[in-house]
């Protein structure tokens, strides 16, 4: 949650578009109950969840009850406290193409909105296909819901877009409705709480931000890896593929709070634009630059846990043949004169070893006339952002081994930024953002655009490069070897923590 005052929050009606689909119930439902539980947002608010399903409203609140119990962090013990958080939503069938229904949808909220007495603020959350997102946003102008005295603000989930071309389609066709600064587009990384500690680790401490430029930085390396495989998703993954399921968003945003310079401020549009100056800084592959700096990997069948898993090919669902990423690794430059000549390696894939998503990175080495001998296993010096699941940081440094005379060791000095505290989930601190009108963890229309424009030609040469780029890892393995390789031509190498936590 960013750190404006809460003075603003006001009462609410919000509509959930899919208010009784996967996400609604893995993460929205919940993360709503959590900051209803801890008086973070106005307690008077309503939420009207939709669908095409037929249910009746205490159907629908059965619903919202077992999505809590289910899925909220912590166990819950307040039975009243949840009855009455379940008392708030109502629910109506409606097939969100069909532009007669928004009607009868702005009747219920106008009377939500009378009856509890709330002003007109509504904030429509769009957890439905991305297919629908542009023709909603149309809907809802169309008969009226975005207009009144209160705000209206629109959420849309990812992706946002399949490419630059259909991103730009989608975007102009929402922005007939909504204004830039009422659109929050949702990427759930930016509501993690090590991601927005990057910002305040670089830049509230002297330690780091002058020696985070290319004099002192050997290379930086982002890993979001993963040990689920393609799961029920394979219609949307199969054509995504992780490239855009990733690297598009999670990977570059991250790329970009570790490179762009301090903002004047830390107001949403200050942050913005240092955030897109680093994308019109990245340089883009194309061509047979994309072979020489980009990896695509697919899994073969391997053993998880202990467990046999099948490979990508043999899950349920995906065409024998399918050419799909399941891994993504790649060498990006950033042309400006902190970053010039230092390379960011990024990685991200599924059924791999470990789940785990840092940054790290390695500083450029002492010379080597003092401490480097035989003896001595001296490591460079590495700042780990640890942002799943261990949330915390790892400064390595070397130190005399006790009880030698000139030995050096690397050692660990380690925080932990989530033991003994009760951390909120990614979108509790979204949707607080949402509703008190902040955007600075949401991604502005620039750096979507931006990030498809580096994303497309890459994607473009795969396309015709068809299987001869593919290269294969076998589930549970750190991924195909030549993402090993494309660092070793740079004489250097991944850095691995230690393997830990298993996924979700
Ligand atoms: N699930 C996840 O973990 C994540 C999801 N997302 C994004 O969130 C969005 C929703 O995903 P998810 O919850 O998984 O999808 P689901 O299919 O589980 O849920 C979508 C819901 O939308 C409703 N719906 C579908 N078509 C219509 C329609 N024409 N009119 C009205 N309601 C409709 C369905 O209800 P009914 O059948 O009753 O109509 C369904 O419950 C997508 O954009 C996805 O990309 C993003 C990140 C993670
Ligand atoms: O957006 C997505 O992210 C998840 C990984 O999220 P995390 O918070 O568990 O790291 C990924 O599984 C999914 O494919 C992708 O759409």
């Amino acid at each position: 949650m960013s750190n404006q005052s809460h003075s603003h929050l006001a009462p609410f009606v919000m509509v959930l578009f899919g208010g009784a689909g996967d996400l609604a119930r893995r993460k929205l439902l919940p993360a709503l109950y959590g900051l209803y539980r801890s008086g973070l947002i106005h307690q008077d608010f309503q939420v009207i969840g939709l669908g095409r399903s037929e249910r009746g409203p205490e159907e629908y609140r059965e619903v919202v009850r077992q999505a809590v119990n289910q899925y909220f962090r912590v166990p819950v013990d307040d039975e009243d406290g949840l009855q009455s958080f379940c008392n708030k939503f109502e629910y109506m069938s409606l097939d969100v193409r069909d532009s007669a229904g928004y009607q009868q949808l702005k009747e219920q909220v106008e009377m939500r909105e009378r009856e509890s007495d709330i002003p007109e603020n509504r904030l429509f959350y769009l957890a439905i296909s991305p297919q629908l997102f542009g023709e909603v946003s149309t809907h809802l102008r169309e008969n009226g819901l975005t207009q009144g005295s209160g705000w209206r603000r629109l959420v849309i989930e990812k992706p946002f877009g399949d490419d630059y071309p259909s991103a730009e389609k989608l975007n102009n066709q929402i922005q007939e409705s909504f204004a830039e600064e009422d659109i929050y587009r949702i990427d759930h990384y930016l509501g993690k709480e090590m991601i927005q500690n990057i910002q305040v680790i670089r830049f509230a401490n002297t330690l780091f931000e002058h020696i985070w430029n290319n004099q002192y930085i050997s290379n930086v390396q982002i890993t979001a890896s993963e040990t689920v495989g393609v799961e029920d998703r394979v219609a949307y993954y199969d054509h995504a593929g992780a490239l855009r399921d990733m690297v598009q968003n999670h990977i570059l945003q991250m790329v970009m709070l570790v490179a762009m310079e301090p903002p004047s401020h830390l107001k949403p549009e200050a942050i913005h634009e240092e955030k897109v100056k680093v994308l019109r800084s990245l340089r883009r592959w194309s061509g047979t630059a994309v072979d020489e700096n980009m990896v695509r990997g697919q899994y073969t069948g391997g053993i998880q846990d202990g467990k046999e898993v099948p490979g990508y090919r043999e899950e349920e669902g995906v065409p024998t043949d399918s050419l799909n990423e399941t891994f993504v690794a790649g060498r990006l430059y950033i042309d400006n004169f902190r970053w010039s000549g230092v390379p960011f390696y990024i990685r991200s894939g599924k059924r791999m070893d470990r789940k785990t998503t840092e940054v790290v990175i390695q500083f450029k080495s002492v010379p080597d006339n003092l401490y480097f001998h035989k003896d001595n296993n001296l490591g460079p010096n590495l700042l780990v952002i640890k942002i799943n699941p261990q949330e915390g940081l790892s400064l390595q440094i070397n130190a005399k081994k006790p009880g030698t005379e000139t030995e050096v060791v690397p050692i660990a000095m380690d925080f932990c930024h989530d033991c003994g505290t009760e951390t909120p989930e990614a979108y509790e601190s979204l949707l607080r953002d949402a509703l008190e009108g902040d955007r600075t963890y949401f991604t502005h229309w620039e750096e979507v655009a931006l990030a498809w424009k580096f994303v497309d030609p890459i994607r473009e040469a795969w396309d015709r490069s068809e299987a001869s780029s593919l290269c294969f890892y076998e589930a549970g393995s750190t991924g195909p070897k030549e993402a090993d390789g494309l660092l070793q031509q740079d004489g250097t190498q991944w850095h691995l923590t230690e393997l830990r936590g298993r996924q979700r």
